[in-house]
């Protein structure tokens, strides 16, 4: 993923580098030619002379601050591109990913993990990489050359003692890499219980279980803090190891220095450009050490967030065949399903007719929900054959089925935008017909009143809406849809009798001809539909109409006398 990150960037990236390489090589001429002036000035070379190298120096410290300036706009622009190109890839995956993937994820461990991820994606790519090939590799590199052509020993030990302190290094990242893991891990089960704790703000308080929670938050809290303290001193430790070998260095090349100026064999001006290229060479690769120890430490969380971007995807989006049309009809055939070891459906097996209406009841967990999410195409069977239009929706490619289907899911699909915006998305319609759909779903009163109108953002997840407006303007949108099969999990649970009632008057008129899969819990209110499925630990205990089964279904007269269905 970084790599195709750093294709999308090549230009810039190949510039930063580029400027980097000139930058350090000015730099490293500018120090030669310091060199040559005090070693002019001592052996007492006329003033004319000196004055073309004072030029000269001017010149090059000049250049050089005009190409640092030029350097801040390739180096501010990668270093936001990653982490917002890795966070639009984030995104991109959620499009594609399989549905039992991300349900098992949960959105707080989510969150972290892309945040963390594309974060140590960034460090990485900009902080690691392109940092090492702009700045810290030509320094080294030309520090090196100058300090070769100057004193080829001092060379050698300065690159065969850094080549020791690189192996100790990595022999120290072992012990890091455990202690950042379990960083993570903490970082995620904070994220997940601050997320939980952010959104579900009636549960807890209701039930009291903030002060838990802030328990369970400051634990991990702690443990991260002393952790992270430990990481960042072993990590130090790299740097100040580095520190000790670089002023031995310093000290022998100023015995050695001193000793070959004494006895003529070098000059003033040599030994001061050595210990400016061994100041030079020092912060880079001591920087090195410790950008390679973060690289090395950010690979552990991009590793997540790789594990993340390569979760399953959901092959079934765009593969497969296309649907330009839809008539509705419905097969299942043997299915079954299982949530892990857990078996949910058991060969189950029913049709539904195109432009019929079909309700599914049953105790709470006997498996409604299930057989929705794989008519929708979000779960996935285990056995048997699930037939739309005749063909198997493993075959089908479901972006193209999508065109065709209205789906409310149990938790009223209404996200954070304005009230037109949950209607009709981006599509424009006049706003008469969106107040008559208003008005069919018992919302018009409640939108003329409010400042803005249609234009009135609804909250995240609708939260500035009661249960029941959510679930009514999600029925709008269903109704402006005008697709052929309509499938609805519980629409109504959050409407007191009278609305749903008349809403579900209002629904099988509107779709009338059209295939309608529902779930309902009040059983008085789906007496109108052609056929009621009944289900029971995954398999169907019955079907047929209304008084048939009142009669014949056991399961379904006890749904009845116990009152699930008579709420009036
Ligand atoms: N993501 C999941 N992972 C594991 N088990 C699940 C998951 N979702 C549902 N289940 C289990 O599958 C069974 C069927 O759940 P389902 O949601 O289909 O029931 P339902 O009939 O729609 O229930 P309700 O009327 O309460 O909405 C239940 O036992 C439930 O605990």
């Amino acid at each position: 993923m970084l790599k195709k990150c750093l294709v999308h960037l090549r230009g810039w990236a190949a510039l930063y580098i580029v400027l980097g390489c000139a930058i350090q090589l000015l730099s490293s001429l500018g120090i030669v030619v310091f060199q040559r002036i005090l070693d002019q000035a001592v052996a007492g070379t006329g003033f004319r002379e000196i004055l073309y190298g004072v030029v000269l120096y001017g010149l090059l410290l000049g250049l050089n601050v005009l190409l640092n300036y030029a350097d801040e706009y390739p180096s501010a622009y990668l270093s936001n591109s990653i982490t917002e190109r890795l966070k639009i890839m984030a995104l991109s995956k959620i499009s594609r990913m399989d549905y039992s993937a991300y349900q098992n994820m949960g959105t707080g461990q989510m969150i972290k993990v892309i945040e963390n991820g594309a974060a140590a994606g960034n460090s990485i790519l900009f902080s690691f990489i392109l940092k090492t090939l702009h700045e810290l590799l030509p320094t080294i590199l030309f520090s090196l050359l100058f300090i070769s052509y100057y004193d080829l020993r001092i060379m050698l030990v300065i690159a065969g003692g850094y080549v020791v302190i690189f192996l100790l290094t990595n022999v120290l990242l072992k012990v890091l890499y455990r202690i950042k893991e379990s960083v993570l891990m903490q970082q995620e089960a904070m994220s997940r219980y601050g997320v939980r704790g952010f959104m579900e703000l009636v549960v807890f308080r209701t039930n009291k279980k903030y002060a838990q929670e802030i328990g369970r938050l400051n634990k991990a809290a702690q443990q991260i803090i002393r952790q992270s303290a430990k990481l960042q001193m072993i990590h130090e430790s790299f740097f100040a190891l580095f520190e000790l070998f670089i002023t031995v260095i310093k000290v022998i090349v100023l015995l050695y220095g001193v000793k070959n100026v004494v006895s003529g064999q070098a000059s003033i001006g040599v030994m001061v450009a050595l210990f400016m290229f061994i100041e030079k060479i020092y912060t880079p690769i001591a920087i090195f050490n410790v950008l390679f120890v973060g690289y090395k430490l950010n690979r552990v969380t991009y590793q997540r967030f790789e594990a993340f971007l390569n979760a399953p995807e959901d092959r079934n989006l765009e593969q497969g065949k296309a649907l330009a049309q839809l008539q509705g009809s419905i097969e299942f055939k043997d299915v079954s399903f299982s949530y892990g070891e857990v078996q949910v459906l058991d060969r189950l097996s029913f049709s539904v007719a195109p432009g019929t209406s079909v309700a599914l009841v049953g105790l709470s967990g006997s498996g409604k929900s299930t057989v929705i999410k794989l008519i929708t195409g979000l779960l996935k069977k285990s056995g048997g054959q699930l037939l739309v239009d005749g063909t198997d929706i493993d075959e089908l490619s479901l972006d193209s089925y999508y065109d065709h289907i209205s789906y409310l899911s149990q938790d009223s699909p209404i996200f954070d935008t304005t009230i037109r915006g949950n209607m009709v998305f981006e599509q424009q319609v006049p706003d008469e017909e969106l107040y008559a759909v208003l008005d069919k779903v018992h919302l018009k009163e409640k939108v003329l009143e409010l400042p803005e109108k249609l234009e009135t953002r609804v909250g995240e997840r609708g939260l500035k809406l009661s249960g029941g407006e959510r679930q009514r303007l999600a029925f709008a949108r269903a109704i402006l849809q005008k697709r052929n099969l309509i499938i609805l999990d519980e629409p109504v649970s959050a409407l007191d009798n009278i609305t749903e009632r008349s809403l579900m008057e209002t629904v099988f008129a509107e779709f009338r001809h059209k295939t309608v899969i529902i779930i309902a819990h009040r059983l008085n209110f789906i007496s109108g539909v052609d056929q009621i499925l009944v289900m029971e630990q995954g398999r169907l205990a019955g079907e047929g109409d209304f008084d048939s089964l009142l009669r014949d279904c056991p399961s379904f007269s006890t749904l009845w006398n116990n009152g699930r269905g008579q709420t009036d």
